[in-house]
């Protein structure tokens, strides 16, 4: 699914008004009947009082529509209407609504002080996507009182404050919701870490805008969704042997770290490639063999660390290296002489780097050369800051890993909330799936072994590692059905790989 910009959204709404000949304020309507069927999930069969604090955009627009069917529905409303001598059109076509439907409106300003009551839901729609510069401390008051209610807060279309497509700094007015019911498009704020506090959890709303115009609209910003996904999985064929599915080999660990290695190969394994071989020190043997029956273990000369990765390796269709290497100086120059070896191939296997690996290439930026086009990176943002350097803000990461993909032509996989995937040519992939339980040991060596897998299985490095990270959260979610978040563990996400395929594939 696209995300689009503040300005590509207005053009969009404009021209579904058009094509679909909408009469005034019909959008609006829409988004107001999407908004009100999900209060009422909130309410359930209870009788409610709602306080809509409404701009003087169509953000407030969306405010007034859903006031008016709240009171219809019979639930108690107070609308807080802020007073502006230029009201939107359809802003004002609603207040006319609003009053004939028997709802006073309470005129306020920024410095109205607001007494909600107590067991009220508040809803904001001061500012959506129209906020074109940052709201001035005279803002402050009034979004300081939202902010400061004991109420359960809900933004509509962005939190208030909050700039869709530019960095918002933390001290700037904004609203915090509890959650965000957003309209039409995911917004690209909502979804980067920074100002997660601010957006709670979000719930993306189909307001119906014009899909062939929306074709015609050229972004690089994409929200990888269900749908989207299920387009990339390839099902099981009836005559697939195991060398149909290629073959993945997965390298690291070292003394006390064998069991990233064990993580991987398993999560390889239950990903669907034909083959896993595992790659380790020889303490690893023993544990290897014993905890993955299903791998071929190979074992490098020296005992505790990686010395020199073996020239065979080189004939998988895919490698992950790094999880559990450590950053032995023995291992360092084993994974140097091994991008040497790789980079004399014509056809080298698909490779994926992660955890030390990374770590040794940031010690080390000019072996950044020797890696194949299109290779998987997977850091973390602390590993990501050793690779491409400090950010000023959320945006500005995003524009330095672009920056840094498409100099070194690999991609880039940001973990974390809404893993974003970089590529060269300035795609950005922003998944759906996953939940805070994820954050678990071995959940990042899962990742490793589940793209390693799909590269494996001849997946082109853009797809595997788009499909891969979904997986991997949709993993994390069907576990999350039986398993309380706090208790996750990464071993977890490997037993529900079968669970995420089961759905991607139905
Ligand atoms: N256009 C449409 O067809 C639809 C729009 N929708 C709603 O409309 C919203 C966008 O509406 P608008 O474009 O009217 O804008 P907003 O309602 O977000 O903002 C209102 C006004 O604030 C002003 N403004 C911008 N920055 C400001 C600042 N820093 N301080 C003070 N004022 C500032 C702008 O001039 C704008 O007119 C969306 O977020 C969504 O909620 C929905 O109703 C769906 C349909
Ligand atoms: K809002």
């Amino acid at each position: 699914m696209k995300i689009l910009s503040a300005q590509d959204i207005r053009s969009l709404e404009q021209q579904t008004e058009i094509k679909q000949q909408l009469s005034e304020a019909a959008l609006m309507e829409r988004a107001g009947r999407l908004l009100f069927g999900e209060l009422q999930n909130v309410f359930g069969e209870c009788r409610c009082k709602a306080e809509i604090l409404c701009g003087f955009g169509n953000n407030g627009g969306d405010g007034l529509v859903l006031g008016r069917l709240l009171h219809e529905a019979g639930h108690e409303v107070t609308i807080y209407l802020v007073e502006h001598d230029h009201y939107s059109n359809d802003n004002l076509i609603n207040q006319k609504r609003l009053r004939e439907s028997g709802v006073e409106i309470v005129n306020i300003n920024k410095d109205s002080i607001l007494a909600f009551s107590e067991k009220s839901i508040i809803l904001d729609a001061l500012f959506g996507y129209g906020l074109s510069r940052l709201l001035d401390e005279s803002w402050t008051p009034l979004i300081q009182q939202i902010n400061s209610a004991n109420n359960r807060i809900f933004a509509i279309d962005i939190p208030s404050g909050l700039l869709a497509d530019e960095h918002t700094p933390p001290d700037a007015p904004v609203v915090k919701a509890e959650r965000t019911y957003t309209l039409a498009f995911v917004k690209l704020a909502l979804l980067l870490p920074a100002y997660g506090a601010f957006v709670g959890d979000f719930v993306l709303l189909d307001i119906g805008l014009d899909q062939d115009a929306l074709h015609e609209i050229d972004t690089k910003n994409y929200y990888s969704t269900l749908d989207d996904v299920k387009k990339m999985a390839k099902p099981l064929g009836k005559f697939s042997h195991k060398g149909t599915f290629g073959h993945a080999v997965i390298a690291g660990g070292s003394y006390g770290s064998i069991g990233a290695v064990v993580l991987a190969s398993r999560a390889a394994l239950k990903t669907g490639c034909g083959l896993v071989s595992s790659y380790v020190p020889q303490c690893g043997y023993q544990i290897m063999q014993s905890t993955v029956p299903e791998a071929l273990v190979k074992t490098d000369s020296a005992d505790r660390v990686i010395s020199n990765f073996a020239p065979e390796l080189l004939q998988a269709r895919s490698i992950a290296v790094g999880m559990g290497l450590g950053r032995a100086q023995q291992s360092q120059e084993a994974l140097h002489q091994f991008l040497k070896d790789l980079d004399k191939l014509d056809h080298p296997p698909k490779l994926l780097l992660d955890a030390d690996a990374l770590n040794i290439l940031s010690l080390h930026k000019e072996w950044l050369n020797l890696l194949p086009s299109f290779s998987i990176l997977t850091p973390h943002p602390k590993e990501l800051q050793r690779l491409i350097g400090e950010w000023e803000n959320d945006f500005d990461k995003l524009q330095k890993a672009s920056a840094w993909s498409a100099k070194y032509q690999q991609i880039l996989v940001i973990k974390g909330a809404n893993t974003v995937i970089i590529f060269p040519d300035g795609q950005l992939h922003f998944n759906s799936t996953g939940n805070p339980g994820m954050a678990t040991a071995g959940a990042g060596d899962v990742l490793s072994g589940i793209i390693g897998s799909l590269l494996a299985q001849g997946y082109a490095p853009k797809d595997a590692a788009i499909l891969g990270v979904f997986l991997h959260g949709l993993a994390g979610d069907c576990a999350a059905k039986t398993i309380h978040q706090k208790s996750i563990t990464a071993s977890d996400l490997i037993e529900h790989l079968s669970d995420a395929w089961r759905y991607l594939l139905s």
